[in-house]
């Protein structure tokens, strides 16, 4: 696949909730306002934002998961075309790979080395389903387990599984990461950079700055459901000088290892 080919364009992605309450009330809540993004083929963008600041929304509107009472607007174009709903349920698991923040994805009635499988040609899916164990740590016995029975590191291993395809256009990594030890950690997220490598155009929405830097080309800064910035990752260094936004140089300066550096404004 040619790389800077551009993917995903999401232009001023308007997501709301009309939410009753007191019987008939209505309230209208509208947690995204203006959000842009794109990506290109060979790139990883990391997301990063504040708690609540519409990483997951952004994900599900994409992958078409949004729950029935969201109002959708603006434009997602995957491949130089809209994504069309009816577009999104045909790609997803095939072309469009997610790997869910919650675990709660997961089918809690089904081992998890069925879940794996599923979506695999049908004639390797058990010798795929046994390397993905291996590559990301997980016993082959635990492939008899049912979700309940992992430990939440176990279960993130599994999601990321779930993600590895041939022929993946699009990966929306939806946080990861978080409670994986530091092996697994970098196995997913070389896993990550391997996908854009083969030129699928990644999406990595992470509290993670630090690890996702590893990894990124440029980084979008989201902030109450809009996009403050976009920049590339290099820009994420020093004390943020490079950075246009203030809100991006405090989340930056704001980590543990760069609050000793004196922050001036510039
Ligand atoms: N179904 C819903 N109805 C109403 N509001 C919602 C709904 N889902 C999400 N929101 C609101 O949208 C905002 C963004 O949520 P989202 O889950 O995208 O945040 P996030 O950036 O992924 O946060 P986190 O880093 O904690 O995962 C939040 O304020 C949340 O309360
Ligand atoms: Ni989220």
């Amino acid at each position: 696949m040619k790389k800077d080919k551009q993917i995903l364009s999401v232009k001023n992605l308007n997501i709301s909730f009309t939410q009753y309450y007191k019987g008939l009330r209505a309230k209208r809540v509208n947690p995204i306002k203006s959000l842009s993004v794109t990506i290109n083929a060979g790139e990883i963008m990391a997301v990063i934002g504040a708690s609540g600041s519409g990483k997951s929304l952004l994900a599900h509107a994409i992958l078409g998961i949004l729950p029935n009472n969201a109002t959708c607007g603006g434009d997602i174009i995957y491949c130089g075309e809209p994504l069309t709903e009816e577009r999104k349920i045909q790609l997803r698991g095939k072309e469009i790979s997610f790997i869910p923040q919650s675990v709660n994805y997961l089918d809690p009635l089904m081992r998890v080395s069925e879940q794996v499988k599923i979506g695999l040609p049908k004639k390797e899916a058990d010798k795929k389903q046994k390397e993905l164990f291996l590559r990301y740590g997980l016993k082959e016995k635990d492939g008899a387990l049912y979700p309940f029975q992992l430990s939440g590191g176990m279960l993130r291993r599994v999601l990321f599984a779930t993600s590895v395809r041939d022929n993946i256009k699009l990966v929306i990594a939806d946080e990861p990461t978080p409670g994986i030890h530091p092996e697994a950690l970098s196995a997913m997220l070389n896993q990550l950079r391997t996908f854009a490598d083969d030129g699928a155009a990644v999406m990595l929405i992470t509290h993670d700055i630090v690890s996702a830097l590893t990894v990124c080309d440029r980084v979008t800064v989201l902030k109450d459901g809009q996009t403050i910035e976009t920049t590339m990752a290099e820009n994420f260094s020093l004390d943020g000088r490079n950075l246009k936004h203030e809100y991006s140089r405090a989340l930056w300066n704001a980590l543990p290892q760069n609050s000793f550096s004196i922050y001036k404004e510039v």
